[in-house]
């Protein structure tokens, strides 16, 4: 049976404050899966739930089909980094490891395998307090890869990583998937995720957004939008909008233009005697596709009350 995560139709609710609504996505292995949306937008609590840390309301949260709790040598089905935290500050790293090991069967050598695959193995026996967040990631990073598990859940694995780090991080999720594995990574930031991930579930307010390859939701925002870099900025903007055509600021030196094809934004600029130095075909950034989902989410959202 292939790897798998799997949500189905779950809700789950603190004291009446609804964290996760009727939300179902199925990950899949041998891809990079962003999961973002805003904070609060139940992200975590997902996560908390595909881990049996939590129990929902309603549905399922399932790892290869199962539910956690119910899993053999769970360390070995999938691996998670929730909370870099969660490492008591007194132990040592590689006790920590060793521990987490042979409370699922795992043979000792993987404690320093993992720690060496994330550059620990230096400070192998130092104490996890004296630790800064950067190192505290890798060591839950070490933790999720300790049972070589198939599957594996990152929590905004680059929060306090520098840019080595990040990249660090980057290229091992990168890796993790070409082997085959499932990779779930969260993240508040889509631009974080633009290198990196293959697919992408949005979700919003505990709701799904959307659940989509990259390159298709970046082809669906990207429309027929034209990016014209010219020293004469609002002298373009000018001409363009008098044909018609929906004009934005983007640069200190290029617009946005959409409406028009390229051709004749062209030869409008040219008859009017604008110079431009570049016309392009605007490709949507990551963070473009993610504002317009959300706003149509909050659209959504909002017609959604009004019909109750
Ligand atoms: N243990 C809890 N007790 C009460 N409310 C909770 C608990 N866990 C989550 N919530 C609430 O559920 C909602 C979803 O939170 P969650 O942490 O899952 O979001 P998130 O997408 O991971 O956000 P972030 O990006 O900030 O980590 C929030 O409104 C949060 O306040």
């Amino acid at each position: 049976m292939e790897p798998s995560l799997e949500v189905r139709d779950v809700r789950k609710t603190y004291r009446g404050v609804v964290a996760v609504d009727g939300l179902s996505f199925t990950v899949r292995p041998g891809e990079v899966t962003g999961f973002v949306g805003p904070n609060g937008a139940g992200k975590s609590t997902t996560m908390r739930l595909l881990l049996g840390l939590d129990a929902p309301d309603h549905g399922e949260a399932l790892v290869d089909g199962s539910r956690y709790g119910t899993l053999d040598r769970p360390l070995t089905r999938v691996g998670a980094l929730l909370d870099a935290d969660a490492v008591h500050p007194s132990r040592r790293a590689r006790d920590h490891l060793l521990w987490m090991a042979r409370s699922n069967g795992i043979a000792d050598r993987r404690a320093d395998e993992v720690l060496d695959q994330v550059g620990l193995a230096a400070v192998a026996h130092k104490r996890a307090g004296g630790f800064s967040l950067g190192m505290r990631q890798r060591l839950g990073i070490a933790a999720a890869l300790l049972g070589d598990p198939p599957v594996l859940m990152f929590d905004e694995p680059t929060n306090g990583l520098d840019p080595d780090g990040i990249v660090w991080i980057r290229l091992l999720l990168r890796a993790l998937a070409s082997q085959g594995r499932v990779v779930l990574v969260s993240s508040h930031l889509m631009g974080e995720l633009q290198d990196t991930a293959d697919r992408l579930v949005v979700i919003g307010r505990g709701r799904l957004v959307a659940e989509t390859a990259v390159p298709d939701l970046l082809a669906s925002v990207s429309r027929d939008q034209v990016e014209v870099v010219t020293p004469q900025r609002s002298e373009a903007m000018t001409v363009l909008a008098n044909a018609g055509a929906t004009v934005t600021v983007q640069a200190a030196d290029g617009i946005v233009v959409e409406g028009l094809p390229g051709s004749e934004i062209a030869s409008l600029l040219g008859a009017a005697g604008v110079t431009f130095v570049e016309l392009r075909r605007h490709r949507a950034s990551l963070e473009e596709a993610y504002m317009e989902l959300t706003r149509g989410a909050v659209e959504f959202a909002t017609a959604d009350e009004d019909a109750r």
